[in-house]
């Protein structure tokens, strides 16, 4: 059986750098969160203005151009270049839902937001 927690008998030097480790991943996962709820406020607000002048959701030649520099600044940074592509692609997936909501929700009327 597999348990989540260590045996006792862990180095204290290896439990420490342990430690040290995964404050600074606490640190890294919290900065992520804060920067992807920065671009869901900027994306909202673009989703709003595409709504307001009849635009479509999704804009895939500007998708490519992000993709093409998001794997070039990953190569350069050492990251998988396609981890890169998958996670911006779920992120956009993610926007242009909400921008498909937000284009129904206009066409239906629904109470235009300060966005
Ligand atoms: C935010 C936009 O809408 C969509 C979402 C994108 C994104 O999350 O970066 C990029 C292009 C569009 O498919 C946009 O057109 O800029």
């Amino acid at each position: 059986m597999t348990s989540n927690t260590f045996p006792g008998e862990v180095d204290p030097a290896v439990r420490e750098e342990l430690a040290r480790l995964r404050d600074s991943i606490d640190n890294i996962d919290a900065a992520v969160v804060h920067m992807l709820a920065e671009r869901f406020k900027c994306t909202q607000q673009v989703g709003h203005l595409k709504a307001r002048h009849q635009l479509p959701p999704a804009d895939p030649a500007r998708e490519g151009r992000q993709i093409a520099r998001l794997r070039t600044l990953a190569e350069n940074a050492k990251l998988d270049p396609a981890f890169a592509e998958k996670f911006l692609n779920f992120i956009i997936a993610e926007v242009i839902r909400h921008h498909e909501s937000i284009a129904e929700d206009t066409v239906n009327g629904a109470a235009p937001t300060a966005n």
